[in-house]
C-alpha cells in the first residue's frame, strides 16, 4: 500500500512556486531518502505532507485516502488521522525549563493520550533517553534534543515518521546513534520513514528508496536497488594476452558487456561478478596485470540529479 502519494503538489510563497507540479509515492515500510540542494523544498513538501502548510494546488492521499487540501490540516495535533503522522521538522519546539519527560506528558495530555505517562516512558526508553527524562531540557546536548524530537514525533504511535535532517549538527557518534535508531523504529515496528538530509553517506546505509528534487519538482524516484546499479561502474581487467582474455570472458558472460580499450585493459559492464570473473581469467591461464572496480560515488551521482532539475522561471 502507498502510504504517501503527493500529485500536482505546489506552494507559490509571494507568488513564487517554490514547489510545482511535485508527485511523490511511499509505500508502506520504506525508508525514504528524500535528497534536494538547499532550498529545493524539502521541508515544505514536508510540510504539506503532514498538515502543516496548505499546499497552492495539488493533492496529498494519506494511506490511501485523499486528504483534500486543508482537510488533514485542520486535524493536526488531534485526532487518529494526524497522529498516525509523526513529524521531526526543523527544530522540535522543546520547552527548556520542563524536563524531557514533562516536555512529552504536555504533549501526550494536549493529544488526549489515554495511557499518556506510560507512553511517554515507552517512547524515552525507545530514543533512548530513560535515564535522563528527570533532566532539563536546557542541559541537553544537540543528539539528545533530537532524540527528544523524535521521542515526540513518536508518541502517538505513528505509521509514518517525516524527518526533516534528522542528523543536522550532530558529531559522528550521535549521528550513527540516530541512524540505528531510525532502521529499528522501521524494522521493528514497520514504521514507513521519510528522511530529508544532505547527509547522503547516512542514507546510503539505511534508504530503501529514494526521491530526489530540484526546483521544487521530483526529479526522480528510484529504488536502492536501481541505485547500487548505477552507481555499480564496471571492471578493468587487463592480461598477458587481451584478445584471448576477451574471447574467454565474452563466452563465459553472455549477460555483460564488453569493451577493449587501446592499452589493451577490457572493460567489464552489466551483469558480471568481479569474483567470478577473476576465476574465470585464471582458469584460462591468463597472467593479470591489472584488475580493479571503477565505482561511481553516490554523492557524485545525487549531485547530478539534484543538479538536472528543471529550473524554474
Ligand atoms: N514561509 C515561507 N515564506 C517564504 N518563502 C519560503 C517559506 N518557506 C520556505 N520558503 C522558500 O521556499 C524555498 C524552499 O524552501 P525549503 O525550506 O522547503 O527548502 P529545503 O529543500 O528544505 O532547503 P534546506 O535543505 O535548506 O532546508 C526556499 O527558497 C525558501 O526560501
Amino acid at each position: 500500500m502507498n502510504v504517501i502519494e503527493a500529485c500536482g503538489l505546489a506552494k507559490a510563497y509571494g507568488g513564487r512556486r517554490v514547489v510545482d507540479d511535485f508527485a511523490m509515492t511511499v509505500a508502506a515500510g520504506d525508508i525514504y531518502g528524500f535528497v534536494g540542494k538547499n532550498g529545493a523544498g524539502k521541508s515544505t513538501v514536508m510540510k504539506m505532507i503532514c498538515g502543516e502548510v496548505a499546499p497552492t494546488a495539488g493533492e496529498v492521499a494519506l494511506f490511501g485516502v485523499p486528504t483534500g487540501i486543508g482537510s488533514v490540516q485542520k486535524t493536526s495535533g488531534e485526532g487518529d488521522q494526524a497522529r498516525r503522522i509523526g513529524v521531526l521538522i526543523e527544530q522540535p519546539g522543546l520547552l527548556p525549563n520542563l524536563t524531557a519527560y514533562q516536555n512529552l506528558q504536555a504533549k501526550a495530555l494536549a493529544w488526549g493520550i489515554v495511557d499518556g505517562p506510560a507512553r511517554c516512558e515507552e517512547v524515552l526508553r525507545l530514543v533512548g533517553l530513560a535515564g535522563a527524562g528527570k533532566q532539563k531540557v536546557r542541559g541537553f546536548s544537540l543528539g539528545m534534543r533530537q532524540r527528544l524530537g523524535l521521542a515526540l514525533a513518536l508518541l502517538g504511535s505513528p505509521d509514518v515518521l517525516l524527518l526533516d535532517e534528522p542528523f543536522n549538527g550532530l558529531d559522528p557518534e550521535a549521528t550513527r546513534a540516530m541512524r540505528n535508531l531510525i532502521v529499528r523504529l522501521a524494522q521493528t515496528f514497520g514504521i514507513t520513514v521519510v528522511i530529508s538530509s544532505h547527509v547522503l553517506d547516512q542514507l546510503d546505509r539505511m534508504a530503501t528508496r529514494y526521491g530526489v528534487i530540484a526546483n521544487g519538482r521530483m526529479v526522480r524516484e528510484m529504488s536502492a536497488e536501481e541505485v547500487a546499479a548505477e552507481c555499480g561502474g564496471s571492471l578493468r581487467v587487463r592480461t598477458a594476452d587481451s584478445p584471448r582474455a576477451l574471447a574467454v570472458l565474452e563466452e563465459a558472460y553472455p549477460a555483460a558487456a564488453f569493451r577493449a580499450e587501446p592499452g589493451g585493459t577490457i572493460v567489464v559492464s552489466g551483469d558480471y561478478n568481479a569474483e567470478a570473473v577473476a576465476r574465470t581469467l585464471s582458469g584460462a591461464g591468463q597472467v593479470v596485470l591489472e584488475f580493479s572496480q571503477d565505482h561511481r560515488d553516490i554523492e557524485d551521482y545525487f549531485v547530478e540529479l539534484m543538479e538536472g532539475g528543471a529550473t524554474h522561471v
